[in-house]
């Protein structure tokens, strides 16, 4: 469903990502790691429509997205969440996630106001999708909470369920372990793999915690230094070489 050939991402002289090509099919969790500043979180703003890509092409669905403005991009079926949560604090738990279904769908400001039957519908059913994904990801009890004085693991979750109302087919995750302690990296790794199983949603990861890279990837793009370093299954990351030294290089 998605395929990236040869991307590349160029910020003045320096090339931050050199003929990474990667692909995503249906159903599929596929990671992208690498040392710190080898261009992951870059190739995800150019998939995202983040950064215009200064070469490459990226097809998602038979569609040449590369250079599209990211809410062109997420109305297609491709959401991400970022390293660095990004929530309306000051609105409440639901609201973001009604919030993000009014931009994804374009709502029409003028049937808002007459409050046309179609439009009531239409908000009812976003009212059920998101409270449907509030108890999936374990805050409906905090729906009336503001965003911002949520746990920072809450807030994690609360991102993904923000991307899921929009009912998306490929969900780009960046690095959404940080922060979180054990037990809520294994709650976020069931969540990751029902996502796929039980919605058909494919998920491309970045991801610095390799014991969930290793658990719940079905394929891993290696990159360092911008350019394409291995590519494979779990098994065959762990024991490629040239992965071993990158990593121990880093440390
Ligand atoms: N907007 C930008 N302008 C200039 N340089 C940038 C920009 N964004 C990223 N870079 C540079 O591109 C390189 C790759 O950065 P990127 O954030 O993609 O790495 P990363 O693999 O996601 O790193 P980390 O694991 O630390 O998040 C870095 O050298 C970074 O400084």
């Amino acid at each position: 469903m998605l395929e990236v050939q040869n991307l590349s991402m160029r910020f003045g002289g320096l090339l931050a990502v050199d003929q990474v090509s990667l692909d995503v099919q249906e159903q599929e969790i596929v990671s992208i790691i690498g040392p710190n500043g080898a261009g992951k979180t870059t190739v995800f703003n150019c998939m995202s429509g983040f950064y215009k890509p200064t070469g490459g092409k990226i097809v998602f669905k038979g569609k040449e997205i590369q250079g599209r403005p990211d809410y062109k991009i997420s109305r297609l079926g491709m959401v991400r969440t970022f390293q660095h949560v990004r929530l309306f604090t000051r609105l409440s738990v639901v609201e973001n996630l009604l919030v993000a279904q009014h931009r994804h769908l374009n709502t029409n400001m003028l049937a808002g106001l007459i409050g046309t039957r179609n439009y009531r519908e239409r908000e009812q059913r976003a009212l059920d999708r998101a409270a449907y994904w509030l108890e999936r990801v374990g805050l409906l009890e905090l729906a009336n909470r503001d965003a911002g004085n949520l746990a920072y693991g809450q807030q994690r979750r609360l991102e993904i369920a923000r991307c899921m109302v929009t009912e998306p087919s490929l969900l780009m995750l960046d690095e959404p372990a940080a922060g979180l302690n054990p037990a809520e990296t294994k709650e976020l790794n069931q969540l990751i793999v029902s996502l796929k199983e039980a919605y058909n949603v494919s998920v491309v990861l970045i991801e610095h915690d390799m014991s969930l890279v290793m658990d719940i990837s079905d394929r891993i793009n290696v990159i360092s230094q911008g350019c394409p370093l291995a590519s494979g299954t779990p098994e065959e990351i762990r024991q490629n070489d040239d992965v071993i030294k990158a990593y121990l290089g880093e440390a």
